[in-house]
């Protein structure tokens, strides 16, 4: 079953309280928990009232910034990119207004690997990776990037087998057209291009985010003291960090990804089919392995003795 169809069942009793407590009986649906909450808007377990099916509702007071991302989102068709299902308003009630979406119920992959005992497993890390690539695949294919990939933008549809989205797609531009002002990427994913022209540069932006993703997961990602300073130098601290794993790990298909994706000039930077096709070769080796679930323990990497990671919590 698709989540974006979920069972009626995924609606609990804290749903169903806060539901009772909203009088949104002219609403298509009602309100339940609260799944997150982003800069600009907040996102509830909503039900259908026609036929019961749970899925996930933005609201936000930004109604201009919900509009764009219901557009960018109607027009994107990709597995592994979050799925529209519907747009809901209600006249001169600008709070009802609700951007439907499907409801991925393992929530966002930063919380997955916070709340994660042993961490990801090598083969998940890989199968993550193979489809968030892949989703970049299309939109860069499309002419467009996404701006802001990081693992609280990505979430999970099912735990297992593991099966992620992009989300937040507010953002999405056109190569051919890149805005001026500010850029969306998050500090700690800015590429060496970002931070020295404090602008986008394109479709390597996204690759070097999830470079930097990809630490994340391996829990290789380098501790980020929040200075200006130190914000500054960080995608050096990434190349640097990526270079040493390399060294020390030799032949270490994982960490060599990890390496391409963050190559500090663009132009030799992997793309993303290299990265969805590269991941896809070490899933399809990993697969043959029979190894036991020791998280990412398991990946068997080597690290810097003065390595410290950095810490989400
Ligand atoms: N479809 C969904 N299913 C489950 N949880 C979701 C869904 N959409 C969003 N969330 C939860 O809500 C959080 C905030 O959502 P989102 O990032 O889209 O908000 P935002 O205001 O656009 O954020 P940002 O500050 O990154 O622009 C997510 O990190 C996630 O935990």
């Amino acid at each position: 079953m698709s989540s974006s169809e979920n069972h009626p069942s995924s609606w609990t009793h804290v749903d169903e309280l806060n539901a009772s407590c909203v009088d949104d009986s002219k609403s298509r649906y009602e309100r339940g928990a609260l799944l997150g909450t982003g800069s600009w808007s907040q996102v509830y377990k909503v039900r259908r009232r026609s036929d019961g099916k749970v899925f996930a509702g933005k609201a936000s007071k930004f109604q201009r910034e919900l509009r764009k991302e219901v557009s960018i989102l109607k027009s994107l068709n990709h597995n592994h990119i979050l799925r529209y299902v519907d747009w809901h308003e209600e006249k001169g009630n600008a709070s009802a207004t609700l951007l439907v979406m499907e409801h991925c119920t393992g929530g966002n992959l930063q919380t997955g690997i916070d709340h994660s005992m042993k961490g990801l497993s090598g083969k998940v890390i890989l199968r993550i990776t193979v489809q968030i690539a892949g989703a970049l695949e299309y939109l860069h294919g499309r002419g467009q990037f996404h701006t802001d990939v990081k693992p609280r933008n990505i979430l999970i549809r099912n735990n297992d087998p593991v099966d992620v989205v992009l989300a937040d797609c507010a953002d999405i531009q056109d190569v051919a057209s890149i805005r001026r002002g500010p850029n969306q990427t998050t500090m700690t994913h800015r590429s060496p291009e970002i931070v020295q022209t404090d602008r986008h540069r394109g479709t390597g932006d996204d690759v070097w985010a999830l470079g930097v993703t990809l630490l994340t997961m391996m829990q290789q990602q380098p501790s980020l003291p929040w200075t200006a300073k130190a914000v500054e130098e960080y995608p050096k601290k990434c190349f640097d960090h990526a270079q040493r794993l390399r060294a020390l790990n030799p032949g270490h298909g994982t960490v060599e990804l990890a390496w391409r994706m963050l190559a500090w000039d663009v132009r030799r930077r992997a793309t993303a089919t290299e990265c969805r096709e590269r991941a896809e070769g070490l899933l399809g080796m990993a697969e043959g392995e029979s190894t036991g679930d020791d998280g990412t323990e398991g990946l068997g990497i080597k690290t810097p003795e003065d390595f410290t990671a950095a810490a989400f919590w």
